[in-house]
């Protein structure tokens, strides 16, 4: 079965919601206690709109059941997801039949050491890349181990390629790699094994 490489990101609904709220997470790390704005005036009118999203959500079990609807979770994961405003968000293009990749540009929201982006959050985007190399070349499974190299600081504020191509499949088990590049050298390899499982979708 092929999968869906990416998401479209819609202009109105809650993706265009989510696209306004990773502006305001981006300015309001750039903005620290140093910036000329009422940060009380901030949080009172951030806490309004948390207000209202709240009190109109639908119970938890719809959402999850909404959420695992038709193309799964390529529209909410934390990698790609348009419907999640911790997304960045990656938008994978196939590279053959069981390699993919993407490039993006991180910014302070996910910076680890000084103006370098943080492992755990290069982790995060090699597993999700692996997982979807592995639905892109046709045998999905669970992360059961990765193993990263971290050869050099990952940069922020310019571009980054993510990429990952499946390797092997051996009865249940999946061999996956992957790299993170900047300016064409390696900055993040990763190793995965992956089991082909995937746990039932809410119903
Ligand atoms: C198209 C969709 C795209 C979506 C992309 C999303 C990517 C997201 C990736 C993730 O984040 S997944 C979430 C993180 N991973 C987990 O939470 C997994 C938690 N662990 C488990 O659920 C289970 O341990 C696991 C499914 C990995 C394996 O359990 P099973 O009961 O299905 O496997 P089993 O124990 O029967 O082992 C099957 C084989 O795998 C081997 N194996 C299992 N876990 C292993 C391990 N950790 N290391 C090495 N080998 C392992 C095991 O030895 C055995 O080998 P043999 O067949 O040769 O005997």
């Amino acid at each position: 079965m092929t999968i869906d490489l990416h998401a479209e990101t819609r202009p109105t609904g809650v993706d265009a919601a989510v696209a306004a709220a990773r502006r305001v997470i981006d300015a309001l790390v750039r903005a620290g206690d140093i910036s000329g704005a009422d940060m009380a005036d901030v949080a009172d009118r951030l806490n309004a709109v948390a207000d209202d999203l709240e009190d109109t959500a639908p119970p938890l079990d719809e959402r999850l059941v909404d959420m695992w609807r038709g193309d799964g979770n390529t529209r909410h994961d934390p990698v790609t997801g348009p419907e999640n405003p911790i997304a960045p968000p990656l938008r994978y293009e196939a590279v053959d039949t069981r390699t993919i990749e993407a490039t993006t540009t991180l910014g302070l929201p996910h910076q680890g050491p000084p103006s370098s982006v943080h492992g755990g959050v290069s982790a995060l985007l090699l597993d999700h890349t692996l997982g979807v190399a592995n639905g892109w070349a046709g045998t999905s499974g669970m992360t059961a181990e990765l193993t990263l190299r971290y050869h050099r600081l990952t940069p922020l504020f310019e571009p980054i390629t993510v990429a990952a191509r499946q390797v092997s499949v051996d009865g249940r088990k999946i061999r996956t790699t992957g790299e993170i590049t900047a300016n064409g050298e390696p900055c993040v390899t990763a190793e995965g094994l992956f089991i082909a499982t995937y746990p039932p979708r809410p119903r």
